[in-house]
């Protein structure tokens, strides 16, 4: 194919809608022609036939991960040009309630997702997430609590794994985030009896707590990701509570924080009651032996 470079006196021509571009008689003294794809050769042709149906399949099988990375680069760039802005629950539920498909919980954490990528968020995130999920499907737990439910991700997340008998009971003790915390669980479909929020902070939700058990025994799980410093007087209340069910898993965020040092002094000094297993990213997975007279 030949195209034609700009003319070299700089005299640019007018387009000529019936012959074309620079084909006028006038201008085409200006133009020199180029050779830029020597189609002609026949082992140019050849490789680009060989290569093509590769590109394709390429293109096909690792598009999308191509695709999420440039957007990761992306939004890291652009994280990094505007500073660190505050994380705004206002933002990440408008963005979340005006962006999903209603009634559809894959896309509601989707878009959770979306958000994240390019603005400060609280959530858990995606990889714990999947950390809690694999937690979830092991323990197929009954009664779960989660302490620290914000704009309901970790929520969804839980809700979409509990089995029909299944109830989540989500502390928020922030009431405007408690409020758009549960639209977003109701948005995502989820219904009034498979869970509740509890809105006020965590050791008054926990003293409380037998209210809202029914029928159930204890609580199969829990997952703190509330105030780092209020983890251990927390877990001392469940236990003197006798709350916890027989195999608690408790699933606690944010283990490296200085704050979390006395809740795994706790933990560590109690091997026969509490039962240390995986950790993702600060994200510990423990079991509550109370078997044990210990305890
Ligand atoms: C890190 S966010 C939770 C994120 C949530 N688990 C998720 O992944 O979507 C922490 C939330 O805990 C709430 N919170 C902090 N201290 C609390 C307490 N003592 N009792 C109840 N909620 C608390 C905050 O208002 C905030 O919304």
């Amino acid at each position: 194919m030949d195209i034609h470079c700009r003319p070299q006196n700089n005299s640019f021509p007018t387009y000529d809608k019936i012959t074309g571009p620079y084909s006028t008689k006038p201008y085409l003294q200006h133009f020199r022609p180029i050779k830029c794809f020597p189609t002609k050769s026949p082992v140019i042709m050849s490789l680009l036939v060989v290569s093509l149906p590769m590109v394709v399949i390429v293109t096909v099988r690792y598009g999308a991960d191509l695709l999420a990375f440039c957007r990761q680069l992306f939004n890291q760039a652009v994280k990094l040009t505007r500073g660190h802005p505050t994380v705004s629950i206002d933002k990440t539920h408008a963005f979340v309630f005006s962006n999903c498909t209603h009634g559809q919980v894959d896309s509601v954490l989707e878009t959770f997702h979306l958000y994240s990528d390019s603005h400060p968020s609280l959530c858990i995130g995606q990889e714990k997430g999947e950390f809690l999920d694999e937690v979830m499907s092991n323990a197929a737990p009954r009664l779960v609590l989660e302490l620290g439910m914000h704009c309901g991700y970790s929520s969804v997340r839980i809700l979409r794994l509990l089995g029909p008998a299944g109830r989540l009971l989500a502390v928020e003790q922030d009431p405007e985030t408690a409020d758009k915390g549960e639209e977003i669980i109701l948005v995502a479909g989820f219904k009034h009896p498979q869970f509740q929020v509890l809105t006020c902070p965590s050791a008054v939700a926990i003293a409380g707590l037998q209210a809202h058990m029914g029928d159930a025994q204890g609580l199969d799980l829990i997952l703190m990701d509330h105030d780092v410093e209020q983890y251990l007087p927390d877990l001392l209340a469940l236990e003197k509570w006798g709350v916890l069910s027989p195999g608690c898993v408790l699933l606690v965020n944010g283990i490296f924080c200085t704050e979390a040092r006395p809740f795994l002094e706790h933990i560590q000094a109690r091997p026969l009651c509490y039962t240390q297993r995986r950790q993702l990213q600060g994200l510990m997975e423990l079991t509550w032996n109370r078997a044990s007279d210990v305890c």
